[in-house]
């Protein structure tokens, strides 16, 4: 673009604007404090609002403006009005009292991008017809109790392959980087749910994952990159930084992989080797819908997408953040120990089913979650009409962000907040603990949100983080590098993450290298 490309469309930005602004200002007038103003917040400067202080690492950001102007803020970016609730009761009030009103998403320019114009799959659709229609089809056929255990042993399979090589790593004396690797897993496992093996053999397998991690971890950068696109809408057109550019392109790469795999099968007469979601789908697809809303090719893909992006980083990075919390307590890592050993023992390999009996890896599990959510902000809302809430108006089209990451160290709710003790949560055998589930029933424990729009994949994320912990800790011994310190720091980006990747030295602890084969 030439600099009087570039002059005249920075021109015509500040005059939208400005236009944009002044129309703000006059739908907002009344922010004096009390019903039926606006929640207090940062002033801002004119037409850019706070968008000149915003911190990329907007959870802790948030939770700083929180202290200052309490448990519900506005502020001000661009033209956007967010809305950001720190609190369990004020949680409540927009995540269930006021739950229809605020089921709506605003979706920011790169995410309509990816999602296939935004109405398309479930994270990004308002909650209508259609989102009802895609949310039942996965939580029905794919992720459902019953819908998990149909494929635990496609599940089994993939965390065996983990275990071999994970084996050969450690036998070679070598580093494992543990998100890198719980993500393969993931990947795999959700992929094997989506479409089965079905998709030309191992090596086009292995390819396929390594691609859709690049590729979810570019779709992860670009949703979370302020965009000038967003805090302006009126300037979406000129996508003057480029993100929507890139989106389309990353959301191309994507849609040729699943073209591909959904051709190849269509070519096999659309039948499986054992049910699918894929085949699942592509009945549906044919039949058309459920008579209240339609369901295409581009929801099978957009569903197909949905489950790639939301399903693995957030699961992988849980696990990633256990295993680093275990290695700075050893305690800890000791004790979920002493109970694998004391249920499964050291002569056979640790199965989904020994779940349900290991109680203190489950707190280690929801203890993680808590300090380490995986989605901070969760996804924002969107309220369709001007709400009351905590006493404050929250207009219409506003973004609420829901703070998990602050409510779930809010010292009113939880002792020691900040300290990572899974004996909070042990219940049984007089432990004295808190009991909580993922239900999003408690709103001062909210990991995977509450209310209508609550994680789709709940069930299968708990199978997965537990199992991965499970295996990780009873096949292995952890060590850090000769050298290297343990660094704890938090990255946000959508999804949040280790600022530095958990890297290990694993030992063999089964009683036989024989237990460790992929079979
Ligand atoms: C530890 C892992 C996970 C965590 C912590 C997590 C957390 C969340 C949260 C906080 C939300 C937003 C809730 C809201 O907007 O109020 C969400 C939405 C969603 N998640 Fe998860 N998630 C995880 C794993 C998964 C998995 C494995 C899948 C599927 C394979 C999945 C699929 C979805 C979908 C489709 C939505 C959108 C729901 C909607 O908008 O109606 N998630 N998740």
């Amino acid at each position: 673009m030439d600099s009087d490309t570039t002059t005249t469309l920075l021109y015509l930005a500040l005059l939208a604007a400005s236009f944009l602004y002044l129309f703000f200002l006059r739908r907002t007038r009344g922010n004096g404090g009390g019903e039926g103003s606006l929640p207090p917040g940062p002033r801002g400067l004119p037409i850019l609002g706070s968008l000149l202080s915003l911190n990329p690492e907007l959870h802790t950001y948030f939770a700083g403006l929180a202290a200052k102007h309490g448990p519900i803020f506005s502020i001000r970016l661009g033209s956007k009005l967010g809305v950001v609730i720190t609190s369990p009761a004020l949680a409540r009030e927009v995540l269930k009292d006021n739950d229809a009103v605020f089921s709506g998403r605003d979706v920011p320019d790169a995410a309509r991008s990816v999602s296939y114009g935004g109405a398309q799959n479930i994270v990004w659709n308002p909650a209508g017809p259609k989102w009802r229609l895609l949310r039942r089809v996965c939580v029905r056929e794919m992720l459902s109790a019953s819908g998990l255990d149909a494929v635990h042993l496609l599940r089994r399979r993939e965390f065996r392959a983990t275990l071999a090589h994970l084996h050969a790593v450690a036998v070679a004396g070598a580093e494992v980087d543990v998100g890198a690797q719980m993500f393969l897993t993931t990947m795999n496992v959700i992929t094997g749910t989506l479409w089965g093996g079905n998709i030309g053999g191992e090596s086009e397998r292995t390819a396929v994952g390594k691609e859709f991690r690049e590729l979810v971890a570019d779709i992860t950068a670009v949703l979370g990159a302020p965009n000038v696109s967003d805090f302006f809408p009126a300037l979406q057109p000129f996508d003057l930084q480029g993100i929507r550019n890139k989106s389309d392109k990353l959301k191309t790469r994507f849609d040729d992989i699943f073209a591909r795999i959904i051709q190849q099968r269509v070519n096999n007469g659309g039948a499986a080797t054992a049910p699918d979601f894929l085949e699942y789908m592509l009945k549906l697809e044919k039949e058309g819908g459920d008579g209240k809303a339609s369901f295409t090719m581009t929801n099978v893909k957009a569903l197909l997408m949905d489950m790639v992006v939301g399903g693995t980083e957030t699961t992988s990075n849980t696990v990633e953040w256990a295993m680093a919390e275990m290695l700075k307590n050893r305690r800890i890592l000791k004790k979920v120990q002493e109970e694998l050993d004391a249920i499964v023992g050291t002569d056979s390999v640790v199965e989904e089913s020994h779940l349900p009996q290991l109680h203190y890896l489950q707190s280690v599990v929801k203890e993680t979650l808590r300090l380490h959510p995986a989605l901070p902000l969760m996804v924002p809302h969107c309220p369709s009409e001007d709400t009351t809430v905590g006493g404050h108006r929250v207009p219409a089209g506003s973004r609420v962000f829901v703070n998990a990451w602050a409510i779930m160290r809010d010292p009113a709710a939880w002792k020691d907040p900040d300290e990572f003790v899974p004996e909070r949560f042990e219940v049984g055998g007089g432990g004295g603990g808190r009991k909580v589930d993922f239900t999003g029933g408690e709103l001062d424990y909210v990991p995977f949100g509450s209310g209508r729009r609550i994680c789709a994949g709940v069930a299968m994320a708990e199978r997965m983080t537990a199992y991965s912990v499970a295996l990780l800790v009873q096949a292995f011994e952890w060590e850090l590098p000769e050298g290297k310190e343990l660094d704890m720091k938090e990255k946000f980006a959508i999804v949040m993450k280790k600022a530095t990747p958990l890297v290990a030295v694993p030992t063999p602890r089964l009683s036989r290298p024989e237990l460790y084969s992929a079979a």
